[in-house]
């Protein structure tokens, strides 16, 4: 069994609680596997308080979610609920509160500053696992972005204080107004070109041109902090090279996207395994070629 690195829960001012290394860790290690100490579950509104009821008959239950902080004003226990992680697949409400990672404290995704580190929840684990997204050194604080790109439609300061109840005092926040305001548009931007992009792929329109739409969002995403995007990002470059049977340039992509995802979550998911045997074999893609061959372009220097 691998051994995970040395890390603690401790006081941080200002913050409550907070997680730090006491070793370094390299990028990409998992830093934890973790399974939730609540867990709670339901399809409909009645399950779910009939899941809370059941979860908060154990004292030691209770005893942890009051050990987190109330949102202001709010109910003792509902007031709490925003610690709780999403912990299922997408048809399911699951959602856990976990011993450790729900004690990590957010860095905004900025030009100027980003967290070191991200979870995600791993169904075929059943664990919510944590990655280094750089190296991190020894007594310094892991801290994730509470913000998924996806989500980033609000400017960070007013939704961590709407959902989580802080003031975020990252580089990212400090910025004046109109530089948010520019970040918020070109997150926008990225989002819609991404939503876009499947309906883009399949109209066959100049792919030379959507290739480049693709690399200029990318780039622009990255520069705004986010570049664990190029997992996704890399992929749909793979796959229009793919669908033009460009194999070169789509070997290109796709390792791009593999070392990305590799970073966030690990070698050992399906996702790895797939980018894997499509870098080895581009012709196993199930729409490779469809629209007959045409050559495109590889990533230019991203990150
Ligand atoms: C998931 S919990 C993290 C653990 C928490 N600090 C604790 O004491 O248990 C989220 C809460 O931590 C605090 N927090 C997280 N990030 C913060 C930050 N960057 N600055 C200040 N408070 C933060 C806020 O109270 C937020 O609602």
């Amino acid at each position: 069994m691998t051994a995970f690195p040395a890390i603690e829960v401790v006081d941080i001012p200002g913050k409550g609680k907070g997680v730090i290394a006491l070793e370094f860790i390299a990028q990409g290690t998992r830093i934890i596997a973790e399974e939730p100490t609540i867990k709670l579950s339901g399809q409909t509104r009645e399950d779910l308080a009939h899941s809370v009821q059941t979860a908060l008959s154990s004292p030691s239950n209770l005893e942890f979610l009051l050990s987190f902080p109330c949102k202001k004003g709010e109910d003792p226990v509902s007031g709490r609920f925003n610690h709780f992680l999403p912990c299922a697949s997408e048809d399911d409400n699951a959602c856990g509160l976990f011993a450790t990672i729900c004690r990590i404290n957010h860095t905004c995704c900025s030009p100027l500053s980003g967290p070191n580190a991200m979870y995600t929840w791993r169904e075929d684990l059943q664990c919510e696992t944590l990655h280094a997204l750089r190296d991190i050194a020894p007594m310094e604080e892991i801290t994730v972005s509470y913000i998924a790109c996806q989500m980033h439609t609000d400017d960070p300061p007013k939704f961590l204080r709407k959902n989580f109840d802080f003031s975020c005092s990252c580089a990212g926040c400090a910025r004046p107004p109109d530089q948010r305001a520019h970040s918020l548009a070109q997150i926008h931007q990225y989002n819609l070109f991404m939503e876009s992009f499947p309906i883009s792929a399949q109209s066959r329109r100049n792919p030379t041109q959507l290739l480049e739409q693709l690399q200029h969002n990318l780039l622009a995403i990255c520069e705004e902090g986010y570049a664990i995007e190029l997992s996704r990002g890399a992929h749909c470059g793979f796959r229009l090279c793919a669908m033009y049977g460009d194999a070169k340039n789509a070997i290109s992509w796709e390792t791009l996207s593999r070392d990305c995802d590799a970073v966030i979550q690990g070698t050992d998911t399906e996702e790895y395994r797939s980018s894997e045997r499509w870098i080895r074999d581009p012709s196993t893609y199930e729409r490779w070629n469809i629209y007959g061959y045409s050559e495109l372009a590889a990533p230019v220097r991203i990150i």
